[in-house]
């Protein structure tokens, strides 16, 4: 038995919610381009949870659904009035979701009626606590979740107490199709484990946001602005980027496991940047970027991923550097409740191995005896 780091290449599970192929990625089989420019974040929930866009009025069937469900318990409020106000935002995020459980009476139904309700209460409610918690921690009143307005709308809305201007739901609907799924990603896989031993969807998710929040992972958006930030400005950045990889220090936002050429989504984000630089009248972070681009693709041949230009164009809509992430789980939950549901389906308990590289042959010695 010998183990492979990191699990490069391993495929571990079969299934038909999206697939990297040639490093082109499908959400059922439509490729990403498509979505991105078509498609709205509820009419991708429904094609990966259904495997099919829905038609109108089933459309608004989940729309009203997840109109119904945003409003989250007033206990999970309470508990979030509660956390410091420094808290990590992923940690505060993990820590509320894993509380919603307590306060859903059929957390452990596990019929296929109630996970689906829970997956689509799951999906309506973590802007809800995202927001909330992002006014709380400033003194403000969370705001409640408005009818009849798409996810992106209502988040931007419950974030700010301002009706959102069209162009901002618009990136931010966007953002949140193209942050969907992805195939077997870390948290993706830490969520089927986690259910694989017919735990609970709650459980399966929480384990999700914990595992999303590394940096090597969705924590990677947050990064890029800290490093944009500690640059300051386009002429720093050459010293800058020069300096972390002659110190090969990672540059965040680069690189990717299963994409070497590319990754698909990263030229809508490059494109969202530069129009609402554009709009903003101010370039600074799209430069910035572009130029790091610049220089780790022409030295280290290393592209952009889905995290590079979230980073700017996250910042351009107003909302601050560590909502990133949550705003990351926003739309991943996505695909997490989808992967969750279709691993009940068919379900195996997930233990693979491990290659045993300890010392043999040992004996139990005394404490007494023990150096
Ligand atoms: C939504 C997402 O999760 S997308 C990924 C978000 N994560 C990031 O952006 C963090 C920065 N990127 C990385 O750390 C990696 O590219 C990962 C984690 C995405 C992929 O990791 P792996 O497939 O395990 O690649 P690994 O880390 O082994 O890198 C292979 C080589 O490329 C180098 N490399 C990979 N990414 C980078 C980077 N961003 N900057 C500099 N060098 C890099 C590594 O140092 C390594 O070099 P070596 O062989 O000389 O030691
Ligand atoms: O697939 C991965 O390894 C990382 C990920 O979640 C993504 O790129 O969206």
């Amino acid at each position: 038995m010998t183990a492979t780091k990191g699990l490069e290449g391993i495929v571990a599970a079969k299934s038909s919610i999206s697939s990297i192929i040639d490093g082109v990625l499908t959400y059922q089989g439509i490729n990403i381009d498509e979505l991105a420019e078509k498609a709205s974040f509820e009419e991708v929930v429904y094609l990966l949870w259904h495997g099919k866009l829905p038609n109108s009025s089933e459309l608004d069937g989940l729309n009203a659904q997840l109109g119904e469900y945003a409003a989250v318990s007033p206990e999970v409020i309470e508990g979030l009035r509660l956390y410091p106000r420094d808290a990590n935002s992923m940690a505060a995020l993990r820590t509320a979701v894993s509380s919603l459980a307590l306060y859903d009476s059929e957390a452990n139904d596990m019929s296929q009626e109630a996970n689906y309700r829970k997956a689509v209460k799951l999906q309506a409610q973590l802007p809800t606590i995202v927001a909330a918690f992002a006014r709380l921690r400033e003194g403000k009143e969370p705001i409640a979740p408005k009818k009849g307005v798409g996810i992106a709308h209502n988040f931007l809305y419950m974030l700010t107490g301002e009706e959102p201007a069209q162009v901002a739901i618009e990136a931010m609907d966007k953002a949140l199709v193209l942050h969907a799924d992805h195939e077997l990603n870390a948290s993706t896989f830490a969520s089927r484990v986690t259910v694989a031993t017919l735990s609970d969807i709650y459980s399966g998710v929480t384990s999700a946001i914990g595992t999303l929040k590394g940096p090597l992972h969705g924590g990677a958006n947050e990064a890029v602005m800290v490093m944009l930030d500690e640059i300051g400005s386009l002429a720093n950045v050459e010293s800058y980027i020069q300096s972390k990889l002659d110190n090969k220090v990672k540059i965040m936002g680069f690189g990717h496991r299963v994409y070497k050429n590319g990754d698909p989504r990263a030229k809508h984000l490059m494109q969202m940047s530069r129009q609402l630089g554009e709009l903003k009248g101010d370039m600074t972070l799209y430069d910035m970027s572009i130029k790091i681009e610049e220089l780790v693709t022409g030295q280290k041949g290393l592209k952009p991923n889905v995290d590079f230009y979230s980073a700017s164009c996250y910042t351009m809509l107003g909302i601050p550097r560590d909502l990133f992430t949550p705003i990351f789980a926003i739309s991943r939950v996505s695909g997490w409740t989808a992967h969750i549901l279709e691993q009940y389906e068919d379900n195996r308990l997930i233990r693979p191995r491990a290659e045993y590289v300890g010392p043999v042959d040992q004996h139990y010695v005394p404490i007494s005896q023990r150096g």
